[in-house]
């Protein structure tokens, strides 16, 4: 990480708690299902490839959802979802390591542990399908990559920009995410995305994270070369079922 680098007052706030977080004895070791190829699948089958996120709240959302995790989860796959995405952060984001044991529990799509893991040991709080890597937050890119997989999760290493996208392939990353939203002042550009997608490699697979809300904003992505698209607050914010729907059948 770069430690000069100037970060909204939130984003301190959550990387001083990642930074507290304890880290497990053991290692934990998962038969993780790939993500990746559960996306390619959904593509070839005609549907969005659509990863939906249980983000109870967020530092730019307004009150938090308090509804069952495991029912907005089955809502979301019921709708079409090819894979979901659960935060575990607790303190800002209102997740915590039970929603994500419980969702990967109830269902039979490959599930995304999204939290701000900034060590191999926090890997091991809880099993998941697959990890973020958030480039940005991490010293050592190719290590947390490793260590991922080295416990059976596939990594999601998310990059913001070209210089993160080398960085993330350097470390022999296979499945990446623009995040449209900057994480240092917490705004959003879907030209993030444009801009970046095609500096990856064709055999990448990349994934246009954050902002994304509309059937136009998903055709948009596509256009721009997204494998599969992450979407948390446009889905949370309707009827869990019918809005994955919208974005599925775009
Ligand atoms: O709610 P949105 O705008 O659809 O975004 C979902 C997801 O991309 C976002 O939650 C996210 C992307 N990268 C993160 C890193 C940490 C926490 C959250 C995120």
């Amino acid at each position: 990480m770069n430690a000069t680098e100037e970060f909204a007052p939130a984003v301190r706030s959550i990387l001083d708690a990642a930074a507290r977080r304890p880290v497990p004895d053991d290692r934990v070791s998962v038969d993780g299902a790939s993500l990746s190829n559960a996306l390619a699948a959904a593509d070839a089958d005609g549907r969005v490839p659509l990863i939906a996120e249980v983000k109870p709240t967020s530092p730019t959302t307004e009150g938090t959802h308090t509804e069952d995790p495991v029912d907005l989860a089955r809502a979301m796959v019921d709708g079409g979802a090819t894979a979901l995405s659960v935060l575990t952060e607790p303190e800002h984001f209102g997740g915590s390591v039970e929603n994500l044991e419980r969702v990967r529990e109830a269902v039979d799509v490959p599930v995304l542990r999204k939290d701000f893991l900034l060590e191999p040991g926090h890997l091991d709080a809880v099993e998941a399908d697959a990890a973020l890597v958030i480039a940005r937050f991490v010293d050592d890119v190719g290590e947390m990559v490793t260590a991922a997989r080295e416990r059976g999760f596939e990594p999601l290493v998310e990059v913001h920009s070209e210089t993160e996208l080398e960085t993330a392939l350097d470390a022999g990353a296979t499945l990446v995410g623009v995040n449209n939203r900057d994480l240092a002042s917490l705004t959003v550009d879907l030209g993030t995305f444009e801009r970046v997608a095609p500096r990856a490699p064709d055999d990448v697979t990349l994934v246009a994270e954050s902002g994304i809300s509309t059937p136009a904003d998903v055709r948009r992505m596509r256009e721009a070369g997204a494998d599969g698209l992450l979407v948390g607050s446009a889905i949370m914010a309707g009827e869990p079922r019918r809005s994955t729907e919208e974005l599925v059948y775009a």
